[in-house]
């Protein structure tokens, strides 16, 4: 590996560390060197806070003077919530800038590089570019779409089933899979759920990991607004509760939630709830990504809308089988295979007894 792949994987190492809990930003961080020695690191650690190179600066100070800084995402040139980074390295003197991502807003994208190139300041991109762009997936996918990046996960038997012909399903996967799951949530600004997984698992959807972890905010289509009042995700106030309803909703139906201040009741427009018309909510609410857990009706509503970007399968070595017993996606689903969009398996591994297989949809 060269000497500036060096530098840059270890910014790339660092930005991971923070994926999901600078949404609606993207993780970002920077590495300053001089004379082939760090002389600071700066990660960008939650959104409206500064940028990963305003850190790294601080911490090198005078060093920064004649050093190269290596940044996972090109610095922004524009005022944000916090002055434009461009400028910083500029006022820094640094020598040389190593980029790896490009910024994906077309608006602004090339601005920053422009801003240090006309200053003097040597520039060099697209470093481990690859690496540094999976990182940031969902934030891409949001800048370019205005729709959060979608992640389906489901936990299935080797004959695909996420519970048996008389619906129980807990657990089908083990504890290291579904511990596995809670990072996602972590990393996901919003978790979605249909009514149907509400009424059977009660679930909590707040992230239990060792440590702790960022809630998502729990989302539940719900058209009729059926969810119980006595419901975890009505009575737990750990974490944002959003139910989207359809267009008949009385106010006498609304009005036993007003006293839970963390649950927000949206209604649509039209009385059926559609994939598109949550997307484009979310999006101007700026959730940038959203982990959908099921179940399968609703897995079946966001595959036939083509709105699955990435499907995270945990599968257990077991057989449920059963006419009846669900799979991961059901409903309607989709009749001629020319209709049925392609993935690509972008990885599979072990996890405890199960395997974990992650596929993204194939671009273009
Ligand atoms: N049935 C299974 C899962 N099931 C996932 C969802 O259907 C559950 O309702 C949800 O995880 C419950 O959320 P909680 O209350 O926050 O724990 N998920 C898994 O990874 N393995 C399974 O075997």
């Amino acid at each position: 590996m060269d000497h500036d792949q060096n530098y840059m994987r270890m910014a790339i190492e660092m930005a991971k560390a923070t994926v999901g809990q600078t949404s609606p930003n993207p993780s970002v961080a920077a590495v300053v060197v001089r004379d082939n020695q760090v002389v600071g690191m700066g990660i960008h650690v939650k959104a409206g806070e500064p940028h990963a190179e305003v850190h790294a600066l601080k911490m090198a100070g005078e060093k920064a003077d004649g050093a190269d800084i290596y940044v996972t995402l090109e610095p922004c040139s524009h005022y944000g919530q916090t002055p434009p980074c461009a400028q910083a390295v500029i006022d820094a003197g640094i020598k040389r800038t190593i980029i790896a991502s490009h910024d994906p807003n077309p608006k602004v994208s090339g601005r920053g590089v422009r801003m240090m190139k006309t200053a003097g300041i040597e520039v060099k991109t697209a470093v481990l570019k690859e690496e540094a762009d999976e990182l940031n997936r969902s934030f891409f996918h949001f800048i370019q779409t205005q729709h959060p990046y979608v992640r389906l996960k489901s936990a299935i038997s080797m004959d695909g089933k996420i519970a048996t012909s008389t619906g129980e399903s807990q657990w089908i996967t083990g504890e290291e899979a579904r511990l596995d799951g809670h990072r996602y949530r972590h990393q996901s600004a919003a978790i979605l759920v249909g009514i149907n997984t509400v009424m059977m698992d009660n679930p909590k959807l707040t992230t239990r990991l060792e440590g702790g972890g960022k809630h998502p905010v729990r989302i539940v289509l719900d058209t009729k607004l059926r969810i119980p009042i006595s419901s975890q995700l009505v009575q737990d106030t750990t974490a944002l509760t959003w139910i989207f309803t359809g267009s008949d909703i009385t106010e006498e139906q609304l009005a036993p939630f007003e006293e839970f201040s963390h649950v927000e009741i949206i209604k649509l427009e039209k009385r059926q709830i559609e994939v598109d018309a949550v997307l484009r909510y979310l999006g101007e609410r700026k959730i940038t990504s959203l982990l959908i857990e099921g179940g399968a009706t609703i897995a079946d509503a966001f595959v036939r809308a083509g709105c699955v970007n990435e499907v995270v399968t945990y599968m257990a070595p077991k057989l449920i089988g059963g006419k009846e017993a669900l799979t991961s996606v059901a409903g309607k689903g989709i009749s001629s295979l020319k209709n049925v969009e392609d993935f690509q398996f972008v990885s599979t591994e072990r996890i405890g007894e199960d395997l974990k297989i992650v596929s993204i949809k194939k671009e273009g």
